[in-house]
C-alpha cells in the first residue's frame, strides 16, 4: 500500500477457551517455530513552557486541558530536556512542540519508543510484533549494524497462544510480553469464538481477519495498562495515562453521527476487553459480556468518550522504513506537534520500532515543529476535508493559503497546457464543471480548453484505484491491465505532479515489479522516473517520500539481469555487445541517480537514511566495483 489508512470498525465476532498465558515464564512455550519554513513570527514569540521545574507532577487529571500547557510540559518534562524541545500555546492551534535549539535539515529532533503501536491486521503475519520488520528488514540491518557478522537467516515464529501475532525472534516477543499478555488472552477467544461462528474458514494460521481493527488492539492495550498501573498504584493513574488522557480530544464539538460511531467502537471495545479477563470456571467461552468500564478506572462516559475520541486525532500511521502503512502507533509526546501541510519536520520509523521526528527544513530556535498529518502531495480540497473530518481543524498553512489564490497554479491539481513552448500548466476545472471548459495557462498567459467531464472521469478511476490499494482489495491484474491504459491517458492531460497521476506511476511501478522482460523493465523505469519529477514538485524539498522514489528509480535503473540473459542467449556478437553496452549504461546512470538519492534519503530520513539509506550504500558500492571505478565515493 502506498497511502495510509485507517481500518474501518467492524462487529466483534462471537465465540472458546482460550490457551492461557498468565506468566512471563510462559513466553518459552509460546514461540511456535512455523514554509518554506513555517512562518515563524507566532511560534518564536510563544512562550516556552520551562521543563527545570521540579515541582512533583500533578495528580488527578483535572487539570489537563487545552490551556494547560505547563501541566503537560511537567508530564513530559524528562523527554522534553533531552531532546531540547518545549511545549507551546500557539494561538489558533492550542499546545505545540517547539525547537529550543536550531535544527538543520535531517538532523533528529527527538527518537521515543512509543507506548502503543500494533500493526494492521493485514500486517501481522509478515511482519514481527517486536520490533515492526520483516524478516528481509530485520537481516539486513542486523548484517549493517554487525549484529551479525552476514545476513543470516531471519524467521517469524508465531505466538503459541493467540496465533496471530509474529515475532523475529525471543528478544522481541520478550519485548513485546508486558503490553500482548492479556491481549493474548483476549484475541485467543476471539479466535476461537470466529472457527467456532465460522466451520468452513480454514484454521491454518493464514487467515487473522478476527483479530480486529488496529485501533481496536491499540485502545486495548492502553486500557490493559491502565488498569495494570492501577492496580499497583493504589488504585491512582500513574503519570504514563496522564500523558494519554491529557492529548486533544474534540470530542465536545463532534457531530452526533460521530459520536455514534465512537459509541459502537466503545461497545466493541468492551467485548474486547472482555475476552482479556481470565475465563471463570464454567463460564461459556462463546457468551461474551462486555466489561464494566469502572472496572477500568473510567469514571463515566464522558471519559471513555474522549479517550477514544481522541485516539485517530493523537495516532500516527505506524510506517515501514520505506514509509509503507504498516499499522497504528501513538506517542503523546510526538502528538503535541501540530499540522502544516508545507512541513518542517516528519515522524518517520527509519529502523524499525522508534518513532523519530526528523527535521526536514532549517528550524530555528523557538520556531514551532511542525508535521504533517496527511499526505502532503494531494489537492487543497482533499487535505482541508481529510484535516476537518478527522482533526477538526481548517487548516491555514502558507500552503493553504496560496491554494486559494486564483492565479495560482498548484502543481498538484493541474492539466497540461497541450503544445504550449513554454510546457505550461493550467487550473484544474472545478468539481461541478461539464464539458469543454477554459483555463488560463500559468506559463504564455494563453487560455486553453479542457474537456472537464473526460478527465473527471479518468480522475475518478485514478482515485477508486488507489482506494483498493489502501484497502488492500486491489486485483493485480486487474490494476496492471487498468492502469496501462489509465496512465498514459492521464500523461497525456496532466503532469506527473498533479493527483492522483503521481500515485498511480508509483502504484503501476510497484506491480510491474519483478519486471520479467526488458519492455516492463522500460516501462517500470519510465513511471519511477516520472513520479520522482513529480515529486519534487508535490512535496516540500528534503520530504523523505522524494528520497525514497528516487532510490525505487535507482534500484530498477540498476536491474541488469534481463540484459545480460538477452546477450547470454542473442544469436550473434553484435547484439550481444549492444545489449552489453545498454546494460552498462544503464547501471551507469543508477550509480549516479543512487548516490543523489542517498545523499536526499539522509536529509529526509536523518543518519545513515533509514534502512533505504544503508542498503543503497551496500549497492553503490557494489555498483562501483561491478563498473571497476574502485571504492572512492
Ligand atoms: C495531534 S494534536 C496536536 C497538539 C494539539 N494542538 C494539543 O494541544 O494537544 C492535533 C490537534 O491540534 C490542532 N491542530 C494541529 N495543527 C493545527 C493547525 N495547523 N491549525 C489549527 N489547529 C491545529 C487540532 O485541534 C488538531 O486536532
Amino acid at each position: 500500500m502506498i497511502s495510509s489508512s485507517f481500518q474501518t470498525l467492524k462487529d466483534a465476532r462471537k465465540g472458546r477457551q482460550p490457551k492461557s498465558l498468565a506468566t512471563r515464564t510462559d513466553i518459552t512455550e509460546t514461540l511456535e517455530q512455523t514554509s518554506t519554513t513555517q512562518s515563524t513570527s507566532e511560534a518564536s514569540t510563544s512562550k516556552i513552557i520551562s521543563t527545570n521545574d521540579q515541582t512533583s507532577p500533578v495528580s488527578g487529571l483535572d487539570g489537563l486541558n487545552m490551556d494547560d500547557e505547563d501541566t503537560v510540559a511537567k508530564l513530559h518534562r524528562d523527554e522534553l530536556r533531552r531532546w531540547d524541545v518545549g511545549v507551546a500555546k500557539i494561538p489558533g492551534r492550542g499546545r505545540g512542540l517547539v525547537a529550543k535549539k536550531g535544527f538543520k535539515p535531517g538532523s533528529r529532533i527527538l527518537k521515543t519508543d512509543p507506548p502503543i503501536s500494533v500493526l494492521s491486521t493485514s500486517h501481522l503475519l509478515d511482519t514481527c510484533s517486536g520490533c515492526f520488520l520483516t524478516p528481509r528488514e530485520k537481516r539486513f540491518l542486523r548484517a549493517h549494524t554487525g549484529v551479525a557478522q552476514r545476513e543470516e537467516t531471519v524467521k517469524l515464529s508465531r505466538c503459541a497462544g493467540c496465533k496471530a501475532l509474529h515475532y523475529c525472534s525471543r528478544e522481541c516477543q520478550l519485548l513485546d510480553w508486558p503490553s500482548h499478555k492479556t491481549e493474548c488472552r483476549a484475541l485467543s477467544r476471539f479466535r476461537t469464538m470466529y472457527f467456532r461462528s465460522y466451520p468452513s474458514k480454514k484454521d491454518d494460521g493464514t487467515n487473522v481477519e478476527w483479530a480486529g481493527p488496529d485501533m481496536v488492539r491499540a485502545l486495548g492495550r492502553m486500557i490493559w495498562r491502565r488498569k495494570e498501573e492501577r492496580s499497583k498504584n493504589g488504585g491512582q493513574d500513574s503519570d504514563w495515562w496522564k500523558k494519554i488522557a491529557a492529548m486533544e480530544s474534540h470530542v465536545k464539538i463532534l457531530p452526533e453521527k460521530e459520536l455514534m460511531r465512537i459509541g459502537q467502537q466503545i461497545q466493541h471495545l468492551r467485548h474486547y476487553l472482555a475476552a482479556g479477563e481470565p475465563l471463570k470456571p464454567g463460564e461459556d467461552v462463546e457468551k461474551l459480556d462486555p466489561v464494566e468500564l469502572v472496572d477500568y478506572g473510567f469514571g463515566g462516559v464522558g471519559e471513555i468518550m474522549d479517550v477514544v475520541s481522541a485516539f485517530p486525532v493523537n495516532s500516527f500511521t505506524l510506517s515501514s522504513p520505506s514509509i509503507s502503512p504498516i499499522g497504528v502507533s501513538t506517542s503523546p509526546l510526538v502528538a503535541l506537534a501540530n499540522h502544516f501541510c508545507y512541513p518542517n519536520a516528519v515522524v518517520l520509523f527509519p529502523q524499525g520500532r522508534e518513532m523519530e521526528v526528523i527535521a526536514i527544513q532549517d528550524i530555528a530556535p523557538g520556531e514551532e515543529i511542525l508535521t504533517s498529518y496527511i499526505d502532503v502531495s494531494t489537492p487543497f480540497d482533499d487535505r482541508q476535508k481529510e484535516l476537518l473530518e478527522r482533526y477538526r481543524f481548517k487548516c491555514q498553512c502558507s500552503l493553504c493559503e496560496r491554494s486559494k489564490d486564483k492565479k495560482w497554479v498548484d502543481p498538484r491539481w493541474s492539466v497540461l497546457h497541450v503544445g504550449c513552448g513554454k510546457k505550461g500548466k493550467g487550473k484544474m476545472p472545478a468539481a461541478n464543471a461539464v464539458g469543454k471548459v477554459s483555463t488560463v495557462c500559468d506559463a504564455c498567459g494563453d487560455n486553453f480548453r479542457v474537456d472537464a467531464s473526460e478527465l473527471r472521469r479518468l480522475v475518478e478511476k485514478g482515485k477508486e484505484l488507489l482506494s483498493h490499494d489502501e484497502s488492500d482489495s486491489l486485483d493485480r491484474a486487474e490494476a496492471l491491465s487498468s492502469l496501462s491504459s489509465l496512465i498514459p491517458a492521464l500523461l497525456a492531460r496532466l503532469p506527473p505532479s498533479s493527483h492522483p497521476l503521481l500515485a498511480l506511476l508509483r502504484l503501476h511501478a510497484l506491480l510491474l515489479n519483478p519486471p520479467r522482460t526488458i519492455p516492463k523493465l522500460d516501462l517500470a523505469i519510465s513511471q519511477l522516473g516520472l513520479a520522482f519529477t513529480g515529486a519534487q514538485l508535490a512535496y516540500p524539498p528534503n520530504h523523505p517520500t522524494i528520497a525514497l522514489i528516487q532510490a525505487e528509480y535507482s534500484k530498477t535503473l540498476s536491474y541488469d539481469q534481463l540484459h545480460s540473459q538477452a546477450a547470454e542467449q542473442a544469436a550473434d556478437e553484435d547484439t550481444q555487445r549492444k545489449l552489453q553496452n545498454e546494460a552498462r549504461r544503464r547501471l551507469e546512470a543508477s550509480l549516479g541517480v543512487m548516490r543523489d538519492a542517498l545523499k536526499r534519503l539522509r536529509l529526509g530520513m536523518g543518519g545513515e537514511g533509514g534502512v533505504t539509506g544503508m542498503e543503497l550504500e551496500g549497492l553503490i558500492r557494489g555498483l562501483q566495483v561491478e563498473l571497476g571505478y574502485g571504492l572512492k565515493r
